[in-house]
């Protein structure tokens, strides 16, 4: 008769009794400052979790100090003084790694949800006087009413205006159904340049670092998805301005991963030369993206275009954002466009060479759908699951952010621990996408777990892109170029490589591998 009481709920413990990560804030400063970077992050953090559990917590590092006046590093004389990044409430720091976590987070999301502030960009950004777009927005410093989680508190409303405008253009299926065809050519023409340099060789194929082409492939598609403009990178003879740019972005990743958790006022003495480096980097990403808005703005001036140009050109049409405000994010899309992406198309390109099954049941998928998707490339968005499937295999393996980060709005309980509001909550997906409890044999490369669903396959959703109204903005492009890319490479050649040992992934702001095998690349009709 079911007489048995209903086991009653374990009393939410309190915060200070959730585990805590062990190790010295200040030795983490200097191991850091020391090693140039935390590169192994991930594997720090996935150790922690198998010693502590699926939830530890630790103090923030310096950023949890109140919103003081700091002067920034002198840069060729030039001393500016700015505010120090608006306070980030919380000095406590909690990880986590499960599924059920974040589904509790989304639950008391608040409309605006709020992740801590990338300290060396926001500082680049005060120096110049720039406003932010999307990723950098938070609550206007000052002012107790901005203050996560305080009643009533109003979390950064221009994020919330300016998000809603931007969706339309950049995130929602129309946009994707607009600018899918662009990129379709891209592809085709990036798989096309390749067969041309196998075809040159007597044996039919073509053995290289195959890194530069595709990092010249996701310039390429974006420049064409966001400015509706062909750069030729993709020909023998790549413009001096995109490659300049492309080295402004790695020394503009590179010199962030080294400045990421280190107090300002500590790496404005120790750090100079790198804090240098990352605002020159900046000078020429800015004006980079600035002349391509330039070019737009005064093509749209001369005359409106009979036909869809691009996902700037929609944006400058609609002047629902200030020109300012265009400006901003077009910096993100443009700058944002080029790693993200090419790195996990890489690490899909070497799954695909070292599983030589997977990669013919792709190809198989691929002969299948390449007729319909010649005919119209719309269709490659529904064409094509097994290949979707395989981008969320690799980002789960190799998620390109390695976490998602929220400051809580509002009290939750993660763990059945009680985790005030303010508190900045880091679910880290490298360790969750390697759980052997959520992901049967987390190390096989094996697509067809996200198809078998309730079965034999996965209950987890991919969270690689985040997750709620705060989720990535490019998800859509960076799937489309990555789609289409790998749809035109299976349909024209065999991928090969000799080494099948993992790959060494490091953390420089973005998860990257240290080294890239050598490709094959045969041709096939
Ligand atoms: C064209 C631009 C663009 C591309 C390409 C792009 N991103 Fe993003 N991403 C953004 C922007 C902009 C944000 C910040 C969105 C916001 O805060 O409203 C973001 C945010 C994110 C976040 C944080 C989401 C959250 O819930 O806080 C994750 C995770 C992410 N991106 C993953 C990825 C991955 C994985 C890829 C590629 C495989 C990728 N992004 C490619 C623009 C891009
Ligand atoms: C790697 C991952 N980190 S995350 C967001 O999860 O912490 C990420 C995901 N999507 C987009 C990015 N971006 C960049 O790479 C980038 C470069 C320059 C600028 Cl101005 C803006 C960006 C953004 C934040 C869009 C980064």
């Amino acid at each position: 008769l079911g007489t048995r009481a209903a086991p009653a709920p374990r009393a939410v413990l309190p915060f200070e009794a959730v585990p805590r990560c062990p190790g010295n804030k200040w030795m983490r400063v200097l191991q850091i400052w020391r090693q140039q970077g935390s590169e192994s992050l991930h594997l720090e953090m996935h150790r922690t979790f198998q010693e502590l559990g699926p939830i530890f917590r630790q103090r923030a590092d310096g950023r949890g100090r109140t919103a003081e006046r700091e002067r920034l590093p002198r840069l060729d004389g030039v001393g500016a003084r700015a505010r120090a990044p608006y306070d980030v409430g919380g000095t406590h720091m909690v990880h986590v790694m499960l599924p059920e976590d974040v589904e509790r987070l989304q639950r008391v999301e608040s409309p605006q949800p709020w992740r801590p502030p990338l300290d060396p960009w926001l500082a680049y950004r005060q120096h110049r006087g720039h406003k932010c777009g999307v990723f950098l927005l938070r609550p206007r410093p000052g002012g107790l009413e901005s203050q996560p989680g305080a009643p009533g508190s109003v979390n950064g409303p221009e994020w919330r205006l300016n998000r809603l405008k931007l969706n339309p253009d950049v995130l929602s299926l129309q946009a994707v159904q607009k600018y899918i065809p662009m990129v379709d050519g891209v592809a085709r023409d990036f798989s096309q340049a390749l067969r041309a340099r196998v075809l040159q060789n007597a044996r039919g194929s073509l053995t290289l670092d195959i890194r530069p082409s595709i990092l010249y492939y996701t310039v390429e598609a974006s420049s064409l998805a966001l400015f509706g403009e062909r750069l030729g990178l993709l020909g023998p003879s790549p413009s001096p301005a995109s490659l300049h740019f492309l080295q402004a972005l790695e020394a503009m990743l590179r010199s962030t991963a080294q400045l990421l958790y280190l107090p300002r006022g500590l790496s404005r003495w120790t750090s100079a030369r790198v804090w240098k480096e990352h605002f020159e980097s900046w000078d020429y990403i800015v004006q980079y993206a600035n002349e391509a808005i330039q070019r737009i703005y005064q093509e749209l001036a001369l005359g409106r275009p009979q036909h869809y140009s691009g996902i700037v050109g929609e944006l400058l049409l609609r002047a629902d954002l200030s020109p300012e405000a265009v400006r901003a994010n077009c910096i993100e899309l443009t700058a944002g466009s080029v790693d993200t992406t090419a790195y996990p198309l890489w690490m899909t390109l070497f799954e695909l060479a070292r599983n030589p099954d997977v990669q013919h049941a792709l190809r198989q998928e691929s002969r299948g759908a390449q007729a319909g998707i010649a005919e119209n490339p719309q269709t490659a968005v529904t064409e094509l699951p097994l290949l979707r499937a395989a981008l969320k295999e690799t980002l789960r393996l190799y998620p390109v952010g390695i976490s998602v980060d929220r400051q809580v709005g509002s009290d939750v309980v993660l763990q059945n621990y009680h985790i005030p509001a303010g508190t900045l909550v880091k679910v880290q997906l490298y360790s969750l996408g390697r759980n052997p409890s959520v992901f049967e044999r987390p190390e096989r490369y094996h697509p067809q777990r996200w198809l078998d669903g309730r079965g034999s396959g996965t209950r987890a959703p991919s969270l690689a892109f985040g997750f709620g109204v705060r989720q990535c903005l490019g998800r859509r492009l960076a799937e489309t170029e990555m789609l289409l890319l790998l749809h035109h490479v299976l349909n024209n050649f065999l991928v090969e490589t000799l080494t099948h040992e993992d790959v060494k992934m490091v953390y420089r702001f973005i998860m990257m591998p240290s080294t890239l095998p050598l490709l094959t690349f045969r041709a096939i009709h």
